[in-house]
């Protein structure tokens, strides 16, 4: 059936609030590149919005997924346990930064895992406060939306939302003035200390590189300053690392880069090369700071999902994705350096790994270029590129390939990036 016969079916299925980048149906995918159901091949950009890392249907993934649906699909967790869920909380616990002891929960998204961190963290403290960053995006649910900055489309008429969020200044060097990280923290934990008080804070959760709030990467010593002070202050340093983890960026975990050692991590997309799987991994301590029973929900750890990210994470140590994702920084980060010098609109490239993006704007201003965005965007996609758009104030085009794309295929993309651009004027 034709993408646009599919079309029409869903305009008369479809609740409108669920909307999609593009109007074109997906037949099939692999690799880089997607097919949809009218033939038409596109190259992916999006990865599902940083989740196929590994590629979509990947080997490893489809033969793991194959043989555990043949055995049991569902049992829940909490009703009678099984092997792959402790096998993942293994690898989690081992996987991600710091020697200390560590657990792990397993649920089915990443705004459950936000939840999730949020309540272990209240409980093992006995504090309800949680510092969240301009620009932040943690979820859809109440508190998720809660700790998410922007009102449109995820808040709008959605309240009211959970109390006790307290919201500060991010560190967006583009934005701030090119703070120093320190200085950025040091603005951040004043407002703290003055707005909300160190000893009532539970929690402080900060996307390493923020994803929908338009990938921006905080000047060095930020993250290593909120995580002192966190600890100082006997708050739990969260890290939402479900857009960044997994080889993304170039380490298995972004908060690596610096050297932080989170207390909680929440983990998602990129787990289980597109199986719905999402995780709170941390030190033991506050883990289990939780009485039994505190922690659950039915599907967490679904089986066929543990048994895709075993295969996953399988999948991103045999081809070593670490360093696909630094040879995908020098490509893709290399062009798109190569195209803002050479384009006024384009005010900052920046990113790291197979995470990277580029800020519109008027030319030689600071002024958002929205439009100007969303027509390079559209302009893409009529061209065969998937690309996707985020930003508080919707001008950032962000570029997600799966760590697996060949240099052909990015070369190709990029080419079309190129070419977009140029097709659309400036304003
Ligand atoms: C850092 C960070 N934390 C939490 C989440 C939420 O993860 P879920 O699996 O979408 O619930 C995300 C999901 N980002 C994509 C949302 C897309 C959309 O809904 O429009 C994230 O990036």
């Amino acid at each position: 059936m034709a993408s646009s016969d599919l079309h029409k079916r869903r305009t008369g299925a479809v609740a409108r609030g669920v909307s999609s980048v593009i109007n074109s149906y997906v037949d099939r995918a692999s690799g880089g590149t997607l097919t949809d159901v009218d033939g038409n091949e596109w190259i992916d950009f999006a990865s599902g919005i940083a989740v196929t890392s590994v590629g979509n249907s990947a080997p490893r993934v489809v033969a793991a997924v194959r043989e555990q649906v043949e055995r049991f699909t569902h049992t829940c967790f909490m009703v009678a346990p099984y092997e792959l869920y402790v096998s993942v909380c293994e690898t989690l616990n081992a996987l991600t930064p710091g020697e200390v002891e560590k657990r792990s929960m397993l649920v089915s998204s990443g705004a459950e895992a936000v939840e999730n961190a949020v309540k272990i963290a209240r409980h093992a403290t006995g504090r309800t406060a949680v510092v969240v960053f301009d620009h932040a995006y943690h979820g859809r649910t109440n508190l998720t939306m809660a700790l998410t900055a922007k009102n449109m489309p995820y808040k709008h008429r959605f309240g009211p939302f959970a109390g006790e969020v307290y919201r500060v200044p991010m560190s967006y060097p583009l934005r701030d003035g090119g703070l120093s990280g320190a200085d950025a923290a040091a603005r951040a934990l004043e407002l703290v200390a003055s707005q909300i008080g160190a000893t009532n804070v539970a929690a402080v959760l900060v996307e390493p590189i923020q994803g929908e709030g338009g990938f921006v990467v905080p000047a060095p010593g930020f993250l290593p300053a909120l995580s002192a002070w966190a600890r100082d202050a006997g708050a739990v340093f969260i890290a939402d690392e479900i857009q960044t983890g997994f080889c993304r960026t170039g380490d298995w975990f972004a908060s690596s880069h610096e050297g932080v050692v989170p207390d909680l991590m929440t983990l998602a997309k990129g787990i289980a090369g597109g199986l719905p799987l999402g995780a709170v991994t941390g030190r033991a301590d506050i883990m289990d700071a939780v009485h039994p029973g505190g922690l659950g929900g039915t599907y967490g750890g679904n089986p066929l999902a543990c048994a895709a990210a075993l295969a996953s994470i399988e999948t991103m140590r045999e081809l070593d994705l670490v360093t696909s994702a630094r040879r995908i920084d020098l490509t893709l980060g290399g062009r798109l350096r190569d195209l803002a010098a050479a384009d006024p609109r384009i005010a900052e490239v920046r990113g790291r790994g197979a995470m990277q993006a580029i800020e519109i704007t008027q030319p030689g201003t600071l002024t958002p270029d929205p439009v100007t965005t969303g027509a390079v965007s559209a302009e893409c996609h009529r061209r065969g590129l998937l690309t996707l758009t985020c930003g508080t104030y919707g001008n950032v085009l962000r570029f997600l390939p799966p760590l697996v794309i060949d240099d052909s295929t990015l070369e190709r993309g990029l080419d079309v990036l190129a070419a977009s651009l140029d097709a659309v004027g400036a304003p």
